[in-house]
């Protein structure tokens, strides 16, 4: 037999040996479980259940996605309005009726006077207030009730000086994060402002790191942890009892590292006698500035507190420069007075007011919409209509106020 002959035979062989053991492969491998991907680092619970199930059942979201989206800050004084105006209405209404009188007498002077003390504005504004009432009632003569409605306005809106800058000083200069410490009296709502303002931060769009150098209540820094797992924002802390300033610069470091917009540092309520306490805000303060200076020292006075507070809240100005006023609790008094005398007392404008538990329950000051809250209570403008209407020549018109912006219109009923 010829060779080409014997190597035909082996070329046949080779080839149906090649098919028989790609005919064995393939039947292994199909008899083999499908090949499960690798499992994440870390397991979902969704991921550790059979898959049959796991396709039937919602995915797990992302942590981020759990975030509370904090209320947008534009028009939330508009929104809380309501409970200022209720909170407030016997200031408002008492003195509209009074104005309302149909002899302006020294009784009904001193009734107003007494109105405008009761409701914490405080002395020398109170004074000044009615001297300008008075002598404008005066030059006016007749008074209609818009007319009375209007001097009003513009005297309680002079005495809370607009000209004040009440903008937050809250984003750094790009490289330095801003620092905002925040300081007051035990219990006035320092902790809950904190976490309240990170959010307002956060709703504008801002990064930030909250540093809790309350060291001496424990709960502080767990409370404040909360507010800051709910917006996603890094809370650094330290050891119960140890020194504030080292967590007040540990989170400024931190802020500064992270590239965030905003630091604020919560500090532990003290008394303003305690001068140990006191000495020891002014050492956070120093410590803090070795890394840059403090953009907002933010001092925060319990509303309810009156007087008292504005007397807690002199000594606070004197240890650290206090640029701004947050006003708490707004919403549990009638006294709404107590902004004119927080600034007239402190030189410092009023900045923030807390209306409010809720998360959201904290807006920027706004003097217009805030007389306006004061003096456009329903029931005032009816009880003034009633009053004065007949001598009025008319009723007065009745003012309207857009929800969701600062717009105004006025219209007749
Ligand atoms: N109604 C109302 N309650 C408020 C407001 N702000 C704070 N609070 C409440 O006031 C209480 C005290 O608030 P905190 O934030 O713990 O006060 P703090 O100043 O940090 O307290 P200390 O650390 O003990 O000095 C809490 O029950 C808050 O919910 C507000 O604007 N309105």
């Amino acid at each position: 037999m010829d060779i080409g002959y014997w190597i035909g035979i082996g070329v046949a062989v080779v080839a149906a040996i090649a098919v028989v053991v790609f005919l064995v492969m393939r039947g292994r491998k199909a008899a083999l479980p499908e090949e499960e991907p690798a499992p994440p680092v870390t397991k979902t619970p969704a991921e550790t259940e059979p898959k049959t199930e796991r396709e039937t059942k919602p995915k797990v979201k992302p942590v981020v996605e759990d975030l509370d989206v904090p209320e947008p800050t534009a028009g939330r004084l508009v929104r809380l309005r309501a409970r200022l105006s209720k909170s407030n209405n016997s200031l408002g209404r008492g003195l509209l009726t009074l104005l309302s009188r149909d002899r302006l007498d020294d009784d009904a002077w001193e009734e107003i006077e007494e109105t405008l003390l009761m409701a914490d504005v405080g002395l020398e504004s109170t004074n000044r207030i009615v001297e300008r009432l008075r002598e404008r009632v005066k030059v006016l003569g007749t008074r209609t009730a818009e007319e009375l409605r209007g001097l009003l306005s513009e005297e309680l809106t002079a005495a809370l000086d607009p000209s004040f800058d009440r903008a937050l000083n809250a984003t750094g200069d790009g490289e330095r994060p801003a620092v905002l410490l925040v300081v007051g009296v035990n219990g006035a709502g320092k902790t809950t402002t904190c976490g309240k303002i990170a959010r307002v931060l956060i709703a504008d769009g801002h990064s930030v790191v909250l540093g809790a150098a309350d060291t001496f209540r424990a709960a502080a820094a767990d409370q404040l942890e909360t507010w800051g797992k709910r917006v996603g924002s890094t809370v650094v802390r330290g050891p119960e009892g140890g020194d504030p300033a080292s967590v007040a610069f540990d989170a400024v470091k931190t802020g500064t590292e992270q590239g965030a917009d905003s630091v604020l540092v919560d500090t532990a309520g003290r008394l303003q006698n305690k001068t140990g306490l006191m000495d020891e805000l002014g050492k956070v303060k120093r410590v803090i500035e070795k890394q840059g200076p403090v953009a907002e020292t933010l001092l925060i006075i319990d509303a309810t507190t009156g007087q008292n507070g504005l007397e807690q809240a002199r000594v606070f100005t004197e240890v650290c420069q206090v640029t701004g006023v947050v006003l708490t609790k707004l919403d549990g008094t009638a006294k709404g007075g107590i902004v004119i005398a927080v600034q007239q007392t402190l030189g410092v404008p009023v900045k923030l007011i807390g209306l409010g538990e809720g998360p959201d329950d904290l807006a920027p000051f706004d003097v217009q919409q805030f007389v306006d809250a004061l003096l456009d209570d329903s029931r005032s403008v009816g009880g003034l209509k009633r009053l004065a209407g007949d001598r009025a020549g008319g009723p007065a018109p009745r003012r309207e106020h857009e929800h969701g912006g600062t717009a105004r219109r006025y219209r007749a009923p």
